[in-house]
């Protein structure tokens, strides 16, 4: 049988117009649009190239399949998408979309592209679970290509609708996720089954809502207004990567001047006032580069990407805004994701330190924060792009090896005049050494005057010079000078050798 052409588009319109109008205007209600125009938002105009367009049409009750997959660009480089179409069974996957999306990732990943998710689906299509849950070429298999796909080229995810059970495990495996406030979700379990099984009562948003996900468990990285806020971000996300590992990052032409902000200014002199470091970074970097993942979550550590002199960079900072930039289980977390994603595609690191060093105490303890320390460290030690180390006001204890400090082979560790580096802080130093001294002095004024005393003699120990001097630190540079500084190091760094060790792979402590 030979297909006219008439009626081959009205196949297509069929294909294209997705579900019944009931799950269009459902959508349309929530603020929530089409899959097809999703993707419109995304690429390139014209640039789409639609695989598997016809999956499922002669299946008895789809429209169309449940994914629009195809290729693109963005910006003008190519990347791999796929797209949840949740007017077909509320995006379930059948066994034509697992295998729409385990192609798609592997098209990504063997040319060596972007691949990114525009998620609103159901998981699993329950009702068709033999032909697409257990199988080699089953819904594991998607998993088995992201992980596989990891690090080797960016993966992004927007998240418009739900992301149910297993579907929650496609963005979890993605490098950012962009989730918007209202509709996103994502969890193991419904609602209906969280209370089937444990009796609690709660709802999608409450349980795995964007927020929670944006500021509690760090699962999603940035929480949006809206879908095109979310597909924005993608969007930033991309232009500061390669296309994959073996590619550098793509270089601005346009070399702007730093916003005018006083660096030496906003350091108090006080190690106890608190300033914000994200000010600190714009103040480094070139206009408007600063791009901060995961504002929301574990904010006593900032991370992002920026530019200097047209350069992409990732920054990781300590912020003493929040809980005085100590380092908890959550921030080292933070820290360690964002560092292995810089070292995968090449983004030099630079680190900019006032740390009080890991917290202490029972409820960290028990969380584990010894092992989420060493995960941190292990990131760091492992990182072998340029990175750079400046300690801004202060790197105590095992914070100055968090922050890449000298041991942990920066390409240079940089001190500003007022920076301190040492064990702990003066006061906690003189206390952990003197404390039974200090309690035999009966006398108020005898007894301050030795505390002044010991304290005094501990900073001559930990004076900037001294470590300069012992080539601890490689330069000690004035605020005004640290944007040139930097240039210029990480220029010099460029070509280094990225060899770690002799091994598969380590043992992380996680
Ligand atoms: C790898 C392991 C897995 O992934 S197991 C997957 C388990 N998934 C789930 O438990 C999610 C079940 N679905 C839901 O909770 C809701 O449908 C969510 C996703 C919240 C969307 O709600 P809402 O927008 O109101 O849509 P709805 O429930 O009215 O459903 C619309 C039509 O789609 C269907 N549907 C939904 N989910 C599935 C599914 N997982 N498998 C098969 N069909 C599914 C519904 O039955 C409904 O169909 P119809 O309109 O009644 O013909």
């Amino acid at each position: 049988m030979t297909l006219d052409e008439e009626t081959l588009e009205q196949l297509r319109k069929r294909v294209r117009a997705g579900g019944a109008e009931r799950y269009h205007a459902a959508n349309a209600a929530k603020g929530k649009l089409f899959a097809r125009e999703r993707v419109a938002l995304l690429v390139d105009e014209g640039s789409f190239v639609e695989d598997g367009m016809y999956a499922n049409v002669l299946a008895d009750g789809l429209p169309a399949d449940g994914v629009v997959t195809g290729t693109a660009t963005v910006d003008g480089r190519p990347i791999c998408l796929m797209a949840n179409d949740s007017t077909v069974k509320a995006g379930s996957w059948g066994a034509r979309t697992v295998e729409k999306i385990i192609r798609i990732i592997e098209r990504a990943y063997t040319t060596g592209v972007p691949m990114v998710y525009l998620v609103d689906s159901a998981g699993a299509r329950i009702t068709d679970q033999v032909e697409l849950f257990p199988g080699r070429r089953g819904a594991g298999k998607i998993f088995y290509n992201q992980v596989r796909a990891s690090g080797s080229i960016p993966q992004a995810c927007a998240l418009f609708g739900p992301s149910a059970a297993g579907g929650a495990y496609i963005p979890a495996f993605c490098d950012v996720v962009a989730m918007v406030e209202g509709n996103a979700s994502m969890y193991l379990g419904s609602d209906r089954m969280v209370e089937m099984v444990t009796g609690e009562k709660t709802t999608l948003e409450a349980m795995g809502g964007a927020k929670v996900h944006c500021a509690e468990s760090g699962v999603g990285h940035f929480l949006c207004k809206t879908e095109a806020d979310a597909i924005d971000t993608v969007k930033r996300y991309l232009s500061y990567l390669p296309s994959n590992w073996t590619q550098h990052p793509p270089k601005r032409e346009a070399q702007n001047a730093p916003e005018k902000i006083d660096l030496a200014a906003l350091v108090p002199a006080s190690e106890r006032q608190a300033f914000d470091m994200r000010r600190y970074a714009n103040g480094l970097l070139d206009s408007d580069s600063f791009f901060e993942i995961q504002p929301l979550w574990a904010k006593e550590l900032t991370i992002g990407f920026g530019r200097l002199n047209g350069e992409v960079v990732g920054v990781v900072a300590n912020n003493s805004m929040f809980k005085g930039g100590v380092l908890f289980v959550d921030s080292a977390d933070k820290a360690t994701r964002f560092v292995q994603l810089c070292d995968a595609f090449n983004v030099p690191l630079l680190f900019l330190s006032d740390v009080p060093g890991f917290m202490v105490g029972s409820a960290v303890e028990k969380q584990g924060i010894i092992r989420h320390g060493a995960k941190m460290i292990t990131a760091i030690s492992e990182a072998t792009v340029p990175k750079i180390c400046v300690v801004v006001r202060k790197a105590y204890g095992a914070g100055l090896y968090a922050m890449a400090g000298p041991g942990f082979e920066p390409d240079a560790t940089i001190a500003l005049p007022t920076a301190k580096i040492a064990v702990m802080g003066a006061e906690a130093a003189v206390n952990a050494v003197y404390a039974n001294k200090i309690a035999a002095i009966s006398d108020e004024d005898e007894r301050a005057e030795f505390v002044a005393a010991k304290r005094a003699e501990y900073e001559r120990d930990i004076d900037i010079v001294r470590l300069a001097s012992e080539l601890v630190v490689d330069a000690i540079v004035e605020p005004g000078d640290l944007r040139g500084e930097l240039i210029r190091r990480f220029a010099a760094a460029a070509g280094k050798d990225r060899h770690f060790s002799r091994r598969r792979h380590g043992v992380t402590p996680v």
